[in-house]
Parts: structure tokens; sequence; C-alpha cells
């Protein structure tokens, strides 16, 4: 897309706590958009890489030192005085307590209960995103037997898992109806969010919460199937750049290693998976041959979580 003006390079971060709030400061007087509500941030300085400006604006602005951020979503956005690219960033870790240095106000918010208003247009994707839990579980009963599989189920939930994809390719008709509507009731019990592989009419049909689109669906679809949330499997760039084009809630990436499930598609390694997403404006997952303790080296790659169908069903 051409920009008519140049690009202003802007970091914004996303400060998490533990209990999941995250923290949004009020525009100080004398700037455009004043009194609207933003993550903490500002323009980079020529020289500076993206997390220095990160560094010295959440010195600047609150008074605390990161420890740990990881590179998010990456947004362009028009505004009548700039375009600019904001690069998001997931902050979990940090010294000091923050406080408004330029008397801006401060307020811990979340997802499902937003208290301040206005927001900057351009924020209100990564909200959404904020919304999508770091695992995402992708049903096997393929391999474990379906009793197996809800027995399984049950027991992630309680320990926590909040998203999962149903894709049984092995199963159709009303078997898989039957499955399909078991899981969904287990998951909803514990409010876990759950899409179903490819099928738009059984996804409405059983109240599940979307779809999670094949390769071949999202490169052959015009427009992004009216459900909840939509996410996509891809595995290179014009996959992604489809998915972005669409206006998917999420993708996922893969395979990053090697994988039983695929053993005919190449991995791409973590080197290629970083470079594939580093502008994308989508929370991308990494998949293939992932285990749980692989997260954090996912989400240093800008990765949003990991997409896992074996592991996460593993006793721990
Ligand atoms: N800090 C921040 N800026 C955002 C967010 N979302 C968003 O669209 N923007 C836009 C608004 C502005 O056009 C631009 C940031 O510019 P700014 O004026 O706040 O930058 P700055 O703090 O470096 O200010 P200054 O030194 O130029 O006065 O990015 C966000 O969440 N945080």
């Amino acid at each position: 897309m051409a920009h008519s003006s140049p690009l202003v390079e802007v970091v914004a971060a996303v400060i998490i706590r533990s209990d999941d709030h995250f923290l949004l400061t009020s525009r100080p007087e004398g700037k455009p958009y004043a009194g609207y509500w933003e993550f903490p941030g500002g323009k980079m300085e020529a020289g500076e890489s993206a997390l220095q400006a990160l560094d010295r604006e959440l010195q600047e602005e609150l008074g605390i030192q990161i420890k740990q951020a990881y590179p998010w979503m990456k947004r362009i956005f028009t505004y009548a005085h700039a375009t600019v690219r904001l690069h998001f960033y997931r902050v979990v870790d940090w010294s000091g307590e923050p406080f408004g240095r330029e008397n801006q106000l401060l307020s811990w918010q979340t997802v499902d209960n937003l208290s301040v208003t206005p927001l900057l247009p351009a924020n209100f994707p990564v909200l959404h995103a904020l919304a999508l839990p770091s695992i995402y579980a992708i049903t096997n009963a393929s391999e474990l037997g379906e009793e197996a599989m809800l027995h399984k189920l049950e027991q992630a939930l309680q320990q926590g898992l909040k998203f999962l994809q149903i894709r049984e390719k092995t199963l159709a008709g009303d078997r898989l109806r039957w499955l399909a509507d078991e899981i969904i009731q287990r998951a909803h019990a514990f409010e876990a969010k759950v899409v179903i592989n490819s099928d738009i009419l059984l996804s409405r049909e059983l109240g599940a919460d979307g779809v999670h689109l094949t390769s071949a669906q999202l490169m052959s679809l015009t427009s992004r199937p009216d459900v909840n949330w939509c996410g996509a499997s891809c595995h290179n760039a014009e996959e992604l750049y489809q998915a972005e084009r669409l206006g998917m809630d999420f993708v996922v990436l893969g395979p990053v290693l090697p994988t039983v499930s695929h053993p005919g598609l190449t991995a791409l390694g973590w080197q290629k998976f970083s470079a594939l997403i580093r502008d994308c404006s989508l929370p991308v997952y990494a998949l293939g041959g992932l285990v749980q303790t692989d997260l954090a080296f996912a989400l240093q790659q800008g990765g949003h979580g990991i997409a896992m169908l074996r592991d996460v069903w593993t006793d721990k």
C-alpha cells in the first residue's frame, strides 16, 4: 500500500500483570488525541532499536525498567496527523511501580471489562488479540480415542486451558457432531473458547465460538466468515498476507519443527518463523512439533503463543 506521508515508527508497551490486567494511560494535553487512552510508548528516535525506544519511553513516562518484553504485532494506521507503524510489545516483567511522570492518568484494565474511554482507534485489534490465550490446543481423538480425548480435555480445562480447536479429520456426520458437542459443553463450562476446523455450518449449529480455516479455504475465500472468532492455518508469506487482508483474528504458522502428523512438509525452523511474522498485524501461534516448554522461546520470536496437538494432552 502506498502512504502519502512518511511512516512514523512508534513503540507501544502492553504492560501485563500476572492477573492479566494491562496498563492504559491517557494522552497528555497538547498532543493529537489528547485525553484518549493508549498503551504507554512513543516515537522511535533516530538510531534507536524498537526495544531501546521502549525502554526509554517507559522510563520517561512511567519510571519503570523493563525486565522481560516480547515483540508482538505490528500495525500501520493512518491518522489525519500522521501515518504510524506501531510496534507492539508485551511487557510481562519490570522493576519499579509505574506512575504518571508526565501527569498522565494510569488505569489497569481487563479485556472483558474495559472501563475507560475513548481509546486510540488503532488499538482495538490489539485489545481483541489480548483476549486470546497463549496456549491453543488441537483435539486428537483419532490417536487418543474419543473417551480418552474427553477425559484429557477435562483434565486440561481444570488446569487452565482456555482455547481449543476441534480438528478430527477421520470423523464425519453424527459421530463428529456428537464428539464436538461433548467437547463444546465441557469447554464452555470452564469458559474456554472452542473453534471447529473448516466447518462453518457445524460451528454455528453447535454454538461453537468460531472456525479455524484450512489454508486452502483461506486462499479461496473473498471475505471473512461471519463468526465470532475466525482463525486460519498458514505456511508461508502469501497465506499470512491473505489472512491479514481478510481480517482473520489469529493464525497458526508452521510446521516450525518436524512433526509426525505432517511428515511430508518441510519444517520452517524458528528463524524463518520469526522472519515471516516480523511485520504481521495478526496474533500468530507457532505450530508443529512443539511442547509446552517451547512457549517462552515462541514468545521471544514474536509469536502470540503455541498450538499443540500432542504435548498438550500428555500427563504432566
Ligand atoms: N504511545 C502510543 N501511541 C499510539 C498508540 N496507538 C496509536 O495509534 N498511537 C499513535 C498516536 C501518535 O500518532 C503516535 C505516537 O506519537 P506520540 O506523539 O505519542 O509520541 P511521543 O510520546 O514520542 O511524543 P512527542 O515526543 O512527539 O511529543 O502513535 C499507543 O497505543 N501508544
